[in-house]
């Protein structure tokens, strides 16, 4: 877990003494830990254990009361190289009259702060193609998204982080609310990705057994209500793929 090595042992998040306080109540009490290159972090914990809190400073949301989190090596604060993190954050149910396509939600992963108002080119309507193709939603994209059914959903919030070929991604609790069928498809879908991808993933899940039976029965790390199960996958034939928005069919 620990290193900053060359290759595929690089360091993608590093988190360094964190707390966290909502005002007087603390939330994440020093916590250390390191997530390597193509780590599959699954990360538990009862409700109101941290575990968004945690997503949330990783991606810049909200920032340590103190101590320090990177990103690829720099610190969240400074970090510009948003491309390279897919986020998916809780699943909310979408109201059924809300307007966007699937595509045009998909293509919104593409707006960076400063991308936002410049007009979306023909690389781009290619990217959302190949996202949603990987994700085997390309017959929903021009269907509201507010009138999927909550697999189809998740499937578009995750072609939407996917657009930019993240090498980190983040879901939190990606299957809430979803029937158990389509978990396990779901999670096979994922497993998939970090098998054959060069990606490191860290996911928030309330799915234990679906977890081990991953990443193993004991947790490498607890800290507070937190518990963090981990797959390394290092060996460097392992990181052969690299455009995740290539053959991730099943
Ligand atoms: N904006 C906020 N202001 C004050 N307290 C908050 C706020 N957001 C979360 N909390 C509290 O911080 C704690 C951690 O919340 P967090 O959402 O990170 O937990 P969680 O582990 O993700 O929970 P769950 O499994 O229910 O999603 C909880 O006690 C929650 O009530």
């Amino acid at each position: 877990m620990n290193g900053k090595n060359a290759g595929c042992h690089q360091s993608v998040v590093s988190i360094d003494g964190v707390f966290f306080f909502y005002e007087q109540k603390k939330v994440i009490d020093d916590l250390c830990f390191d997530i390597l290159e193509r780590d599959f972090v699954g990360l538990v914990g009862s409700n109101g254990a941290g575990k968004t809190t945690l997503l949330r400073m990783m991606v810049g949301l909200l920032k340590p009361s103190q101590g320090q989190i990177k990103l690829f090596g720099e610190p969240v604060g400074g970090f510009r190289d948003w491309d390279l993190v897919g986020y998916v954050p809780q699943k909310n149910s979408l109201n059924p009259l809300f307007p966007a396509t699937v595509k045009e939600v998909v293509l919104s992963g593409l707006y960076g702060k400063k991308k936002m108002f410049r007009r979306l080119t023909k690389a781009d309507y290619q990217k959302c193609e190949d996202a949603m193709r990987s994700m085997s939603i390309e017959d929903l994209a021009d269907r509201r998204i507010g009138q999927l059914s909550g697999g189809q959903q998740q499937r578009v919030f995750l072609a939407r982080a996917l657009i930019n070929n993240p090498r980190l991604l983040i879901l939190d609790e990606p299957t809430v609310g979803i029937d158990a069928r389509t978990q396990a498809d779901f999670f096979q879908l994922i497993r998939h990705m970090h098998q054959h991808h060069h990606i490191t993933f860290v996911m928030v899940t309330h799915d234990l057994d679906m977890l081990q039976s991953y990443l193993g029965n004991e947790p490498v790390q607890a800290c507070g209500g937190l518990k963090f199960f981990v797959k390394h996958t290092h060996e460097p034939e392992d990181c052969l793929e690299t455009n995740l928005t290539h053959s991730l069919q099943l």
